[in-house]
């Protein structure tokens, strides 16, 4: 083995973390000088936060390279070489030579792809593991067989560094794989940016660090894009997204919305929870018709014979059935939304009871022509509009709604529905689910928001920004210097010096201060319940609702999605299911669907047990192919005290390196919780300590080295897609399996 490749690799490794200190430095400094810039005026201070949100990104780049800074090697035929990193770093020089180029360029492909058959150029490619700053291993993987340099390192399996990562042990936070991405994950990850994917796979198979690899990817090739529309991903629950919350700042990627479905309608925390069968139905399809339904029903009219009455000075004012007919049907001509259509409804009212009064006011009693000219009846008409009783009276017919108000009193009261599902939802009060976000959102589309207000004060506060801009500009045309003046008084032609009145007016100046809104896109999105991303990933996305997908294609106009997920997997009783159901009333089957095989976390002699289980319901199932096996048996015991014997198996695993999931039924957790004191559980656990109580919904997604599943028939009986939720269990672990089964 070659000490001197060794050494010369560290050189290498050494230079590049010194030209990442100073980078790193640099950054720092800018960002401190900026920040003590107090910025003068408006474009100084938003020239000074480009910069800092610019400098920050670096420096959270730099700061993400720190660790696994480069960690391949691509040497081509043709004698050229690369080094591949996490970010790509370049010298000081006058040419900004590269010294190490960033996973997601072009030329570093070959990394992941090249093979024997297929080499790309290549004539090695090494894998180089560090520690810190320290090279700790090197392999060579010789691609070109006529090549006969040797290094000392060529004889060794790649594959060591792949099975090294997947049997290191787990730390309750997700790591990224860009050194060990594999062919088959690697096509996925670069897969044109453009319409929808869909990624399937088993448990294990990489979903989820694909789903986020290939964000990282989508932000590096299309920056300037995605930068403005920002990335959405969408995953399960709180818990799940604190365990990959890591993964894209590791890869000096910020600029990402990470959300829970419950967490997409600003303004609403989602704390409550709902029965699986009131979940169910109100994830169901059927609940855009009812609650269309439902709008429809707050816009009224009086019975017949039976018309409102309002007190107005110059007579009563009478709104009958067939006025009002008349009005709402003018009204949901428009096609407007409930709120938006609401003025029609009203003016068409006003201008019907004005025509009331001046029928009865100027009414001829023998016939002739109204006495009444357009004058008289434009100030009876002023009289009509301004009385609080007639928009009081309008307000009980067609009532402008939030889409709060409208859906809390609609789950008091849930019509167009049958009577059990009616039964299922009602509510009276009480917090929002996350199954009631869709329909928040469902209502905000129905209702429409009525923004006149808010746009008329908008344009108020444009108006004045331009009347500044105008001073500001008046103030520069004021303070040219004599010289110029002196030579435009001569010719008018004759400057050559542009002043800012030359080339911009003050309506354009105000519109560039209008850009004040200086928080990251990915900021602005969350607070936006109609902003379209520019990519919207979807992790477990056969859990999602009919209706969650409803309001999901709403923030992605362009369809420009990655949804990954196993309906095998599949949970909660509202979830889709079948990817055709899902996405046909969206893009029909303008779709593309790709599989993952390989399971790199369960080992096989796991994955038997856990298919085993999966057959019950679907006798032709395959598991994906694990792709290691530890020889560890998992282990199952029939006891008396489930309770202890999951005690004392924790406590004979406790002290090892990794982490320990019980996972068992939400009924059995305040049994186990006294019993498992070094535990955390809770709806949002800290997925980082050594030992976690989880039910089998929250283990979604997760991994741990130990599993010890409790009562697994329970798990089985207690949902609908209980065995689902059995096969999630089982395949948690990346070592060691245990299954506790209280005697009956
Ligand atoms: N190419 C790879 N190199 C190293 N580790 C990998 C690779 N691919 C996947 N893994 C690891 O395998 C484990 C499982 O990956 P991941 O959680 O993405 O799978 P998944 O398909 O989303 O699983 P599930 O459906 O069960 O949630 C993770 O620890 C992940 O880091």
């Amino acid at each position: 083995m070659s000490t001197e490749e060794f050494r010369k690799e560290q050189e290498f490794i050494t230079e590049l973390y010194a030209r990442l200190d100073d980078l790193r430095d640099e950054a720092e400094a800018a960002v401190d000088q900026a920040l003590r810039t107090p910025g003068v005026g408006n474009q100084g201070r938003l020239e000074r936060d480009v910069m800092v949100a610019e400098q920050s990104g670096l420096l959270a780049a730099f700061n993400a390279g720190e660790s696994g800074l480069c960690f391949g090697r691509l040497v081509f035929r043709d004698g050229h070489d690369h080094h591949i990193g996490r970010i790509g770093i370049r010298k000081d020089d006058a040419d900004r030579t590269p010294l190490v180029v960033d996973w997601r360029a072009e030329v570093a492909r070959p990394f992941y792809l090249a093979t024997g058959y297929e080499p790309m150029g290549l004539s090695r490619r090494r894998h180089i593991t560090t520690h810190g700053r320290e090279v700790t291993a090197l392999h060579d993987e010789v691609l070109d067989l006529t090549d006969e340099t040797r290094t000392g390192y060529e004889n060794r399996d790649a594959d060591e560094v792949l099975l090294a990562a997947l049997d290191a042990a787990r730390t309750g936070r997700m790591h990224d794989i860009v050194q060990t991405i594999q062919a088959e994950q690697d096509r996925i990850i670069r897969s044109p940016h453009q319409g929808v994917l869909v990624v399937e796979g088993g448990p294990g198979t990489g979903k989820t660090a694909v789903a986020l690899h290939r964000a990282a990817y989508l932000l590096y090739a299309h920056r300037e894009q995605l930068a403005k529309r920002a990335v959405l991903i969408v995953g399960p629950n709180p818990a799940f997204l604190g365990y990959i919350g890591n993964v894209l700042p590791s890869l000096g990627e910020t600029g990402v919305l990470l959300a829970t479905p419950g967490e997409l309608f600003p303004g609403v925390r989602a704390t409550g929870t709902d029965t699986p069968r009131a979940a169910a139905v109100k994830g169901d399809a059927a609940m855009a018709e009812a609650l269309a339904g439902a709008v429809r029903d707050r816009q009224q009219v009086p019975e017949r014979g039976e018309p409102l009455i309002v007190a107005h000075d110059d007579g009563d004012l009478v709104i009958d059935w067939d006025m009002a007919l008349e009005a709402r049907h003018k009204a949901r001509e428009t096609h407007l939304p409930h709120n938006l259509a609401r003025p029609y409804f009203v003016f068409n009212l006003l201008d019907a009871l004005a025509e009331q009064l001046a029928d009865r006011i100027g009414a001829d009693p023998y016939g002739g022509p109204n006495f009444l000219g357009p004058d008289d009846i434009a100030l009876l008409a002023k009289g009509v509009a301004a009385n609080p009783d007639v928009h009081a009276a309008i307000d009980t017919l067609w009532p402008p709604l939030t889409p709060e108000e409208f859906l809390a009193d609609y789950l008091a009261e849930p019509t167009h529905l049958s009577e059990e599902d009616a039964a299922a939802v009602r509510r009276d009060g009480g917090e929002w689910t996350p199954a009631d976000v869709p329909l928040l959102d469902e209502a905000a589309e129905l209702l429409g928001e009525d923004d006149s207000a808010a746009r008329a004060a908008q344009e108020a506060e444009r108006q004045r920004q331009i009347q500044y801009a105008q001073g500001v500009l008046d103030v520069s045309y004021a303070s040219r210097t004599y010289e110029f003046e002196d030579k435009e008084e001569q010719d008018k032609d004759a400057s050559e010096v542009l002043s800012a009145h030359d080339i911009i007016d003050a309506e354009r100046f105000a519109e560039r201060h209008e850009e004040a809104d200086h928080r990251s896109a990915a900021e602005r999105a969350a607070a936006d319940r109609t902003w379209a991303f520019g990519h919207i990933i979807v992790d477990e996305a056969q859990e999602l609702s009919a209706m969650a997908w409803r309001l999901l294609m709403r923030r992605s106009p362009t369809r420009s999605m990655t949804l990954v997920g196993d309906p095998a997997q599949t949970g909660d009783a509202a979830g889709v299911g079948s990817w055709e159901k899902i996405l046909a009333p969206y893009v029909q089957d303008r779709w593309e669907l790709v599989r993952l095989r390989v399971n790199y976390r369960t080992p096989a002699e796991i994955m038997a047990v856990a298919a085993d289980v999966r057959r019950e319901a679907d006798p032709g199932f395959e598991p994906p192919r694990s792709v290691r096996s530890t020889g560890v048996a998992p282990w199952e015991r029939t006891v008396d005290d489930p309770v202890k014997e999951t005690a004392d198996a924790v406590a004979a695993e406790l002290g090892a390196e990794g982490r320990i999931a019980v996972i068992a039924p939400q009924e059995l957790h305040p049994a186990l919780r006294p019993a498992l004191p070094e535990a955390s559980y809770g709806p949002a656990p800290d997925l980082t300590r050594p030992v976690v109580l989880l039910d089998p919904r929250q283990a979604k997604g997760l991994e741990f080295d130990t599993v010890l599943v409790v009562d697994p028939d329970a798990v089985r009986s207690g949902a609908v897609h209980g065995i689902n939720d059995l096969y999630v269990a089982l395949t948690r672990a990346t070592q060691r399996l245990g299954v506790i089964r209280p005697a009956a």
